[in-house]
């Protein structure tokens, strides 16, 4: 009898704390004949929320896992959970934000050319031309919607147009510097990202290097966090920093401080699309 072939899948859950969270979720998997590769999870006793991310591999194929949610349902009902359930081989569907500054949009791209991010870019959006060859060359749509004052509601209609017609799962700001209106950050919480190209919670807003150079900071950093209408607030992902020294001139620190914010952009776009990020008001919970 030939072997059913096994699927791995990743179950997220938080819920509030109860007793058996654990003992549930395990017996479940037990139950179904799935083999546990990976498990984290976080108890926060401050607010009494607990956290879970099982990576485990099930017996059936990739259609039983309707089946598994199914009778998931029925485990998380009386913890109050919110979860999710999905094959390993899910990949996420992404769109890209950018305007002037094309590194941190580069090092996407290559990333998802060269495998190193399991994710498709499946767009990428901008209010200039500058990268259009660049994301052309990749093989990806390129779609420019440019942006004033005055154009700006329209401008984010397109983006929605965009963002649903290509059934986006996530969408990146890759150093798109325009503001978005509450209505889109609402329409798009928990599934925008975007760096800011300091070390937060310092230097929020504009031109956040030269703050760092009159500050005379021995670090620049880079935030990558979820967007919310309140700008450079949102719950933080994934940050990084580089020494820096007085001699650096602010272009000098804008320049070192591209590659903190490309590697924390695509540590933060990985952690989201593996389903390791929790938010929890203000803050996450990364299980990593
Ligand atoms: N609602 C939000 N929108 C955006 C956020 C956010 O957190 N919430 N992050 C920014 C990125 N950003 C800093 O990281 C940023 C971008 C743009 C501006 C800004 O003042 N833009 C001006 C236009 C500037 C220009 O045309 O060059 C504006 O929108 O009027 C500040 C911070 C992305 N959006």
């Amino acid at each position: 009898m030939s072997t059913p072939p096994n699927t791995e899948h990743i179950l997220t859950l938080d819920c509030p704390e109860s007793p058996g969270i654990v003992h549930a979720v395990s017996r479940f998997l037990l139950d179904h004949g799935s083999d546990i590769i990976d498990n984290h999870q976080f108890g926060d006793r401050r607010d009494g929320h607990f956290f879970m991310r099982v990576h485990f591999a099930a017996s059936g194929g990739e259609n039983d896992t309707q089946a598994l949610r199914d009778d998931f349902t029925a485990v998380a009902a009386p913890f109050a959970m919110r979860w999710q359930l999905e094959p390993v081989s899910t990949r996420r569907r992404v769109l890209v934000m950018v305007s002037r500054y094309g590194h941190c949009l580069n090092d996407l791209l290559f990333r998802t050319r060269s495998g190193d991010l399991p994710i498709d870019v499946v767009a990428v959006v901008s209010n200039h031309r500058d990268h259009e060859e660049l994301v052309t060359w990749h093989g990806v749509p390129f779609f420019h919607v440019p942006v004033t004052a005055a154009t700006k509601p329209r401008a984010e209609t397109r983006l929605m147009e965009i963002v649903d017609s290509l059934d986006v799962d996530l969408v990146v700001l890759a150093r798109y510097m325009q503001v978005l209106s509450d209505d889109l950050c609402g329409r798009l919480a928990g599934r925008m990202i975007n760096i800011h190209h300091s070390f937060l919670p310092s230097f929020k807003g504009a031109k956040p290097y030269h703050q760092a150079h009159e500050r005379g900071v021995k670090l620049v950093g880079a935030t990558a966090h979820y967007v919310t209408a309140d700008l450079d607030e949102g719950p933080i992902i994934a940050q990084e920093v580089i020494a820096v020294d007085h001699s650096h001139t602010p272009d000098d620190l804008a320049a070192i401080g591209r590659d903190a914010e490309s590697a924390a952009l695509a540590r933060a776009v990985r952690w989201h699309c593996e389903d390791r990020v929790f938010v929890q008001g203000r803050r996450t919970v990364v299980l990593r």
